[in-house]
């Protein structure tokens, strides 16, 4: 769908607050921190901003954010699980404001983490950018995994294919349906106004495909080694790419 400028500064302004939340419920996480109390801080900073969690409710979630710990490769319900130092948590942030959604997620180390968790860490923020470069009018949709596929095979790791990057504005999922591994049959040309996310779910290891818990929600990797993801939201704009919720660059000491 192609947004007009009055629905592009709308989704502007969704995704700085999109971003505003998750560095401010990122900036909570450490040891003893419970995935609830993040849940809490999310909600809170949503509805401080005149604004609506979009997964609270959303085919049935039961809670306003993702949070995603370790193996678990995402839709990670908060609980009262403790984080502990070295694990990984991923944080997704979706809200609703003003009739649209901003969607972003991002990985948060709980205090000192192994070498391997900061290599998965890395080469999937290296691949999610290397894959917007490449996003301009006249880009095909099924050329985005072809750039995030080699990145984590090269890194030793493998890109999970159930979950894709979708269209967002009034929706919080719409077309295009944007795979991250290659050879995919995605169709589409990318085109100035349209708004969507890149949001590639990558494994330590070869195994990409992954498990469900009972609670019908939470997807982990199938040998229980770490999976890491990061998403922002994108317009394509007449000479190139927007990152709608671009925040700070990784910073992995
Ligand atoms: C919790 C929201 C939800 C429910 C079913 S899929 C989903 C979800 C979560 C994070 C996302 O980035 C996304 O695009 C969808
Ligand atoms: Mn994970
Ligand atoms: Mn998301
Ligand atoms: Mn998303």
């Amino acid at each position: 769908q192609i947004l007009s400028q009055e629905q592009q500064d709308k989704m502007r302004v969704v995704c700085k607050l999109a971003r505003e939340v998750l560095d401010i419920t990122g900036a909570a996480v450490k040891p003893g921190v419970t995935t609830d109390e993040l849940d809490a801080i999310c909600h809170q900073a949503i509805i401080d901003r005149n604004a609506y969690p979009s997964p609270l409710n959303y085919r049935e979630f039961p809670k306003s954010v993702c949070t995603s710990i370790n193996e678990v490769i995402c839709h990670g319900i908060p609980d009262q699980r403790k984080l502990v130092e070295g694990d990984i948590v991923n944080i997704d942030v979706t809200l609703y404001h003003d009739g649209v959604h901003g969607d972003l997620n991002a990985m948060y180390p709980v205090g000192k983490i192994d070498d391997d968790s900061k290599k998965l860490i890395r080469c999937t923020r290296e691949a999610l950018d290397a894959a917007i470069k490449i996003c301009k009018p006249g880009a095909l949709f099924r050329d985005i995994g072809k750039v995030i596929e080699p990145i984590a095979k090269a890194n030793g790791c493998s890109v999970v294919r159930t979950y894709c990057g979708h269209g967002i504005n009034e929706l919080f999922h719409c077309a295009p349906n944007v795979p991250h591994y290659a050879r995919n049959k995605a169709t589409g040309v990318m085109k100035p106004g349209m708004t969507f996310t890149i949001e590639p779910m990558i494994n330590l290891g070869s195994h990409w495909e992954e498990i469900h818990w009972p609670d019908n929600w939470t997807a982990t990797t199938t040998d229980g080694r770490r999976s890491a993801q990061f998403e922002e939201t994108l317009l394509i704009t007449d000479d190139g790419v927007e990152i709608l919720t671009a925040g700070a660059p990784l910073q992995l000491d």
